[in-house]
């Protein structure tokens, strides 16, 4: 393959802000160069119509149609703008993520599903460039989570030779790679889905900027404790999780015991469960020194850095963009790396990540 193809990187996650997209070129001798990036945030509409599809509705096979065709507008539109960022890049794919709306692996029939709304047909058509997209499916059928699947990517951007690196991603959720000898990752938790939820229901705000609301909080020992108890905490990996599961409802039903609680204090103790979910994630896996790059939009959060790093003390906590990919490139960057990954039939999985049975070939391809 000529070193000069490109390849387009589309995420839009679970904290349903809109989509990133960067275009980007892996060199021969590693690592990645990006020359593109931008984000496009959703419509209200599509984004309040993606929040209602994360769970049971009316009507839902045909909304999710549509809102898979919304999501291929909105990714079209994203990549011109990229294009129009860098008009010479020559772009050999492009590897769309979707809209998560269930993620049940393992579940019902044993092998379960996951499920990434996107009409990649319909974004072939508009893009006129090859989309690899269904990145998750083939890791599920295999018998994995199909999540996470960027520690792969982490590992090849970011491992240092003769040193331990962790890589924390704080999205909707959160979710760690560990890089060393060999490598794993899992999910820890609520990112910052929870923490939007209640400051959109309270202060009407998008999300809680630098965490500043949370500080004006207090921590209350109680509830975290009751939401700490959830068995997701103390599961052994391979372990991934979603909205199916940290969820309004979810946090509503631990509230009741609480109902005294100032909403100050539960946005505190939100942004501590997050905090405590990721801190306890490591230690778990007896990982507690070296650097911890940060990334994903819960990396412009001070307050949650602030109380990470008091938990983590003997860890290093500093932004990816100190070690070469900025926070919210990250996860856009390693679906344009998945896509070269299928483009040149390499497996996209690490099987001691996800649980599947082996490495797999990951996306289905609509050609261009
Ligand atoms: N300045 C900021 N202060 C605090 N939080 C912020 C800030 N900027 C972004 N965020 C948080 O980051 C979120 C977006 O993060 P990101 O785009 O990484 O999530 P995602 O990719 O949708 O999720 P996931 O990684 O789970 O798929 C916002 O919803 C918000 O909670
Ligand atoms: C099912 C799904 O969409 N999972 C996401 C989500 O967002 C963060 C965390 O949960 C992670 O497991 C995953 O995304 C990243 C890109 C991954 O697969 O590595």
């Amino acid at each position: 393959m000529p070193a000069a193809e490109h390849f387009i990187g589309l995420m839009s996650g679970t904290s349903l802000d809109g989509v990133d997209g960067v275009i980007a070129r892996f060199p021969e001798a590693g690592g990645i160069e990006v020359i593109a990036h931008q984000h496009q945030p959703f419509p209200a509409e599509l984004r309040a119509e993606l929040l209602a599809l994360n769970s049971s509705g009316a009507d839902e096979l045909r909304r999710a149609a549509l809102a898979g065709n919304a999501l291929a507008r909105s990714y079209a539109a994203l990549i011109e703008r990229l294009r129009a960022e860098a008009p010479q890049a020559d772009i050999r794919a492009i590897g769309a993520h979707g809209q998560t709306v269930r993620h049940q692996p393992g579940s019902g029939d044993g092998i379960g599903f996951t499920c990434q709304l996107l009409n990649g047909a319909l974004l072939a058509e508009l893009s006129c460039i090859d989309v690899v997209c269904d990145l998750r499916s083939r890791d599920v059928a295999a018998g994995g989570q199909g999540a996470p699947l960027v520690p792969a990517f982490h590992q090849a951007v970011f491992a240092q030779p003769e040193r331990a690196v962790a890589v924390l991603n704080i999205g909707g959720i959160s979710n760690v790679s560990l890089l060393g000898e060999s490598v794993s990752g899992f999910d820890c938790g609520p990112g910052n889905c929870l923490m939007d939820h209640w400051v959109q229901r309270h202060l009407g705000h998008q999300f809680d900027a630098d965490g500043a609301w949370a500080r004006q909080g207090q921590v209350l020992p109680e509830l975290l404790q009751t939401l700490l108890g959830e068995p997701f905490f103390s599961q052994a990996p391979p372990r991934s999780t979603g909205r199916d599961l940290f969820n309004p409802a979810w946090l509503q039903a631990r509230l009741e015991r609480h109902a005294a609680a100032s909403a100050v204090d539960v946005q505190a103790t939100l942004l501590a469960l997050t905090a405590h979910g990721i801190a306890g994630s490591l230690q778990q896996q007896g990982w507690s020194h070296g650097e911890l790059l940060v990334c994903g939009g819960g990396a412009f959060n001070g307050a949650l850095l602030d109380a990470l790093q008091a938990l983590l003390p003997g860890m290093q906590l500093m932004s990816s963009g100190l070690r070469g990919l900025p926070p919210m490139q990250v996860e856009a960057a390693a679906f344009a790396w998945l896509a070269e990954r299928f483009i040149r039939r390499l497996p996209g999985n690490l099987p001691a990540v996800t649980g599947a049975a082996g490495t797999r070939l990951l996306g289905a391809l609509y050609p261009a």
